[in-house]
């Protein structure tokens, strides 16, 4: 029999926990979510640290187990800027902004890397798992419900993001891949 796994997922973004729900509701081995709205600080450095620091906040605050999560947009021309910083970006110069950034640089490569952070509990290290995707960074096409989604084009779907049927941007997304090893962590801990 599949294992049932309830854990709690600190997030304020209501669409990233969507997708969390849709891609861990998958296959035959569910991982069911408990998801608390906190306000977490974020500290500044690589997204590894950032992912860090917001996971063992995140696991003082709750008092136990819980996972974070942390999405950096990451600029080839840029040495990986706005990366983890992305979330201020998009909200003070939006998709435009973040097209004109890339002005006069000779490639928009971008890479879309999602960080999951596993925390046990207050006082122990929280444990990374990483997902990446390749892209080009467009001018916005397709519904803009998601941060920057309709400026992300993955590279050979010729689609963004945002032009994607759920299901599609999920089995390639950053955040689709950093779940595959987090899924299969959470399962080995259980077996
Ligand atoms: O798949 C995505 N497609 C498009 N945009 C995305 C995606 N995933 C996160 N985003 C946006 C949300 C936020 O503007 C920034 C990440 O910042 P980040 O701190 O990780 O997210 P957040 O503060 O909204 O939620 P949380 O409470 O989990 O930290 O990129
Ligand atoms: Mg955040």
């Amino acid at each position: 029999m599949a294992s049932q796994k309830r854990l709690i997922f600190v997030t304020g973004n209501a669409n990233k926990l969507r997708e969390v729900k849709e891609i861990l509701s998958e296959g035959g081995n569910p991982v069911e979510i408990e998801s608390q709205s906190l306000e977490i600080p974020e500290i500044q450095g690589t997204t590894q640290e950032v992912a860090i620091a917001k996971c063992r906040a995140a696991a003082e605050l709750v008092g136990g187990p819980c996972i974070t999560e942390d999405t950096a947009l990451c600029y080839v021309a840029l040495k990986g800027l706005p990366g983890p910083y992305i979330k201020y970006f998009m909200a003070q110069i939006g998709h435009e902004g973040l097209n004109a950034m890339l002005v006069g640089f000779a490639t928009k490569a971008a890479e879309a890397v999602c960080t999951f952070a596993y925390s046990a509990g207050p006082g122990t290290e929280p444990i990374l798992f990483e997902g990446r995707t390749d892209g080009t960074i467009v001018p916005a096409r397709g519904p803009k419900v998601f941060g920057w989604d309709a400026i992300f084009e993955p590279l050979g779907t010729g689609m963004t993001y945002a032009e994607m049927p759920s299901d599609q941007k999920n089995k390639i997304s950053h955040r689709g891949k950093a779940l595959k090893k987090l899924r299969a962590y959470l399962q080995s801990l259980s077996s």
